[in-house]
């Protein structure tokens, strides 16, 4: 079912418009990215700028007041194409998904166990092949499955809850993976084996998306990163590229809010996604605006030299420089 050649997963000019009571939320506008198998797609940005609603696009999981423009291509289908059936049979078999919030993602009135190994079969495995690959994902991140499979989901914790469904993305050969948060609540030793886990299956051939707020562990992970920012993607770059040298005013102001950066929170309020500014949504915050930047909203355009960087901004030079290199004027004032 998974054309050969086709990247585990392509998005061209998605917009996601949510309908409200307060009118039209613009969750999402005019995004395009592509993630060849094989690698890492890290996407960043503050709370609210779209992450866990691109997953839902991709999963085609939104609620029904929403608009949805463009189009995505899961290994080579349009999953807008497919009936819910054939849907439902496509993620299960071809989709690893992480949720955000383990706690809502597990059926509750299932036993772990049956559930897991139902799931782990939708994905082509034999029961006992299931069984091994399962019980040796738990056994690393220090779950025994026989101890955990009569209980259901709410007699276990959020951190084993979390690591429940971190294992069950390593079983199969999903061709895309997509974790939203997959590190939550885990303490440092648990994050090492998780980004192991992620490794592993790039290393299998997956595309896997993680969405993270942890930019540790985006700079852990590698591969590409995508910056977000009230809805619009503003940088896309070579993740060690963005750690070096931001090519987004708001990449720069959130590598400077790190504690070994400075701590320097970026000033101002995220963007109000139900009346976002003419221009560009950082313009408010940012602190090298030029008149250009009030509006229309600038287009994603390569970054001189580096072609395999995109950038929404109207700087003519982006900030390119180590991060928070001209922030330490205002840490002085
Ligand atoms: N069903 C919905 N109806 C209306 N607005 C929504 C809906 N779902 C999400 N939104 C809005 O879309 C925006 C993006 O939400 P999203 O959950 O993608 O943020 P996020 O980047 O994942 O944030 P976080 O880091 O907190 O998880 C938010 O302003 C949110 O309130
Ligand atoms: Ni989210």
């Amino acid at each position: 079912m998974t054309a050969p050649s086709a990247d585990p997963l392509a998005v061209t000019g998605l917009s996601v418009r949510f309908q409200t009571r307060a009118g039209p939320v613009a969750a999402l506008t005019e995004i395009d990215l592509r993630l060849p198998a094989g690698e890492f797609l890290v996407v960043v940005g503050e709370s609210g700028s779209g992450k866990s609603v691109l997953a839902s696009a991709i999963l085609r999981a939104l609620p029904a007041n929403t608009d949805l423009a463009g189009t995505i291509s899961v290994a080579g289908h349009d999953l807008a194409t497919l009936d819910r059936a054939a849907l439902d049979r496509f993620r299960r078999s071809h989709l690893a998904y992480i949720p955000q919030s383990p706690a809502t993602a597990l059926n509750p009135v299932r036993r772990v166990g049956s559930l897991l190994l139902e799931l782990a079969r939708a994905r082509g495995l034999s029961p006992a092949a299931a069984r091994v690959t399962l019980r040796q994902a738990l056994a690393e991140l220090d779950l025994d499955l026989d101890r955990i499979a009569r209980r259901y989901p709410h007699q276990l914790s959020g951190g084993m809850q979390q690591r429940v469904l971190n294992a069950l993305a390593m079983v199969g050969d999903p061709a895309l993976v997509i974790a939203d948060e997959p590190t939550t609540g885990l303490d440092a030793d648990l994050v090492d084996v998780t980004a192991a886990q992620l490794r592993q299956l790039t290393g299998r051939g997956a595309g896997v998306l993680v969405i993270t707020h942890d930019l540790r562990l985006a700079q852990r992970l590698g591969g590409r990163l995508a910056l977000l920012y009230g809805g619009y993607l503003v940088e896309s770059s070579p993740t060690e590229e963005f750690f070096a040298a931001p090519a987004h005013p708001y990449g720069d102001g959130l590598l400077a809010a790190l504690p070994e950066r400075g701590g320097l929170p970026i000033p101002g309020q995220p963007v109000e996604l139900t009346a976002p500014p003419p221009g560009c949504p950082f313009e408010p915050r940012c602190e090298l605006r030029i008149p250009d930047c009030a509006g229309p909203v600038p287009t994603p355009r390569p970054v001189p030299d580096q072609p395999d960087r995109h950038v929404r901004c109207y700087l003519p030079a982006p900030p390119m420089v180590p991060a928070t290199a001209h922030r330490s004027t205002d840490a002085a004032r």
